[in-house]
């Protein structure tokens, strides 16, 4: 018994050293593993990232070239570009309040002007300064798509129609908005809603004359008045202070604005998906109730009017019927996208016009002579209005409210750019303020010149519309933005009265124009613009 006792205590003493020896084998071989997988893992990285455009190009073309040797063969060239941190890429590039400027500069640098790849975290990106290049990405299907990022899911415009993949529905809505809010007709129609607005904003500056004046407010509220009263027939005052809706909307439409303007890392680095540090998943979750309730209420008072957007969304029938959180994303995109584009444009002229008081007496005699002192102005005017035609494109070509056409596209396919393989799954952008203020593509770039876009005789006038790609504002091809006409119309008729209203000078008591531009979801000029009006008629 003893003995048998003795025995198992023996041999559990060796069992428990052999499970200590292992246990301190493990520690140290654990340790080892630790090391031997974090120098892996360091090495892989630095492989990645030291591809031209960085970690995210690199990954791809390095299991590709392990899984395909066919690959290796084709495609030989890899697209230049910044490699720009480990693991990151060129997520500050993109986070620039200028990534137009900066992506610009680092294409220039990197001999990448037609087309330059880089990284944002794990996201493949190309660019191009090109317009060439440009044309073969906007007017290709395959680009057809547009990358949609958490913001756009959290703000519901995955079912509106500029983050709708390209299909049935994105078709259905594009055939509704050109048949029922963009068509000539229908913006013949709302000529008189852009008049009323027009005389509230002169009235709005002449009750300031001499006293420095802040544009920026004024023209977003009309702005969003304005499209307030295309999308629900809603009218509003511009300067009233109990339009509580208007006021309302125009913050959910600031804050939508200010977190769709944003990058979101989360969207580049999957491993920091679960944290939001930027608050954006937060302030989404908090915005998106609001807007929902608000345009849910107007839906439901709507019911008994008719004749605007909303009446003919409601009356859709059949496989055309929208659910209401359908319809709340569509409408809830139509003023989210005309509203800020105009206001942000007008505030240019402006600030051009105030900086070039040649050009600005150019168009008040060009108005004298078509309108004429007696009496204002009219939308059938503006075809006459050649040289105010002409200042605005150079204003788009100088400061398009999107430099880089404000949403990318996405690869569907795999397919070739410039001769470059493009993997599908790639973001795509063009960067239109680098095209337009090319010295090969303009002469004298950075001349504020409107008569460049004057036809001379026998000439075709330039268009902006997408079809030449040294000046595409609106974007090019199937993606082109549906607003274009209507977005120019108000922004012509607006400016056009606003000139033969006022005479538009520098600030005496706040500084000149100042250009320097920052980035949101248009671009915007940095320092507000204020100016001293002074009347050269009789207000209306
Ligand atoms: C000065 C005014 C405007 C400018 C400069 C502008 C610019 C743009 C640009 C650059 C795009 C992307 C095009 C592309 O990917 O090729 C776009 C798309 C879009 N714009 Fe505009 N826009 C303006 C006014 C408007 C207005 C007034 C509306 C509507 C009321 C509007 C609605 C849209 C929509 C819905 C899309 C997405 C189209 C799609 O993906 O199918 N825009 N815009």
């Amino acid at each position: 018994m003893f003995s048998l006792n003795m025995r198992t205590e023996i041999e559990s003493l060796w069992v428990f050293a052999l499970a200590s020896k292992f246990n301190i084998y493990m520690q140290q071989h654990f340790a080892s593993l630790l090391v031997a997988i974090a120098i892996t893992w360091f090495t892989i990285t630095i492989v990645f990232w030291s591809t031209p455009g960085g970690p995210a190009w690199g990954k791809y073309f390095f299991t590709r070239r392990f899984i395909s040797l066919d690959y290796n063969r084709k495609y030989k060239n890899l697209i230049p570009g910044p490699r720009g941190f480990p693991l990151v890429g060129s997520m500050s590039l993109r986070s620039s309040h200028v990534a137009h400027q900066r992506i610009a500069s680092v294409a220039e640098m990197s001999n990448a002007k037609r087309l330059m790849a880089f990284s944002l975290g794990d996201t493949k990106v190309v660019v191009t300064c090109h317009p060439a290049v440009a044309k073969e990405i906007l007017n290709s299907s395959v680009f057809a798509d547009r990358p949609v990022d958490e913001t756009a899911y959290g703000l519901m415009f995955n079912r509106a129609m500029g983050f709708a993949p390209n299909g049935t529905y994105w078709r259905t809505l594009r055939r509704l908005g050109s048949n029922h809010l963009f068509n000539p007709k229908q913006i013949k129609q709302s000529e008189d809603q852009r008049r009323v607005i027009a005389t509230q904003m002169v009235n709005a500056f002449a009750r300031n004359p001499k006293s420095a004046c802040a544009v920026r407010d004024l023209l977003k509220t009309a702005s969003l008045c304005n499209m307030m009263g295309l999308v629900f027939g809603r009218e509003y005052e511009l300067e009233s202070n109990n339009n509580l809706e208007s006021e309302c909307l125009k913050g959910l439409v600031e804050e939508g604005y200010d977190l769709l303007g944003t990058l979101n890392w989360t969207d580049h680095l999957p491993w920091l998906a679960g944290l939001d540090f930027q608050q954006i998943r937060f302030r989404c979750s908090q915005l998106v109730p609001k807007v929902n309730l608000l345009l849910s209420r107007i839906i439901h008072e709507q019911r008994a009017a008719t004749g605007n957007f909303l009446d003919m969304l409601l009356s859709l029938q059949g496989s055309e019927k929208l659910s209401e959180s359908d319809m709340v994303a569509v409408l809830w995109e139509m003023i989210f996208r005309g509203t800020d584009t105009v206001a942000v444009l007008v505030e240019w002229v402006l600030a051009r016009i105030v900086m070039h008081p040649k050009v600005q007496l150019t168009v008040h005699d060009e108005l004298d002579r078509v309108v004429g002192r007696s009496r204002t102005v009219d939308e059938s005017d503006l075809p006459s209005l050649t040289y105010l035609t002409a200042m605005i494109k150079e204003v788009l070509r100088l400061h398009p409210p999107g430099p880089l056409l404000s949403w990318a596209r996405l690869s569907i396919t795999d397919t070739s750019v410039d001769g470059y393989h493009v993997p599908a799954g790639t973001t795509a952008m063009v960067n239109m303020w680098a095209i337009a203020r090319d010295p090969h593509v303009w002469e004298d770039p950075l001349e504020f010149k409107p008569e460049r876009f004057v036809a001379k005789e026998g000439e075709a006038e330039f268009s902006v519309f997408g079809s030449d790609l040294r000046l595409a504002p609106f974007g090019s091809g199937k993606r082109v933005c549906p607003g274009k006409n209507l977005g120019l119309t108000t922004v012509s008729f607006w400016v056009a009265t606003l000139l033969h209203e006022f005479e538009w000078l520098p600030s005496v008591e706040a500084n000149p124009p100042d250009l320097s531009e920052v980035l949101r979801l248009s671009c915007e000029m940095a320092c507000p613009l204020i100016v001293n009006v002074s009347s050269r008629r009789k207000i209306m």
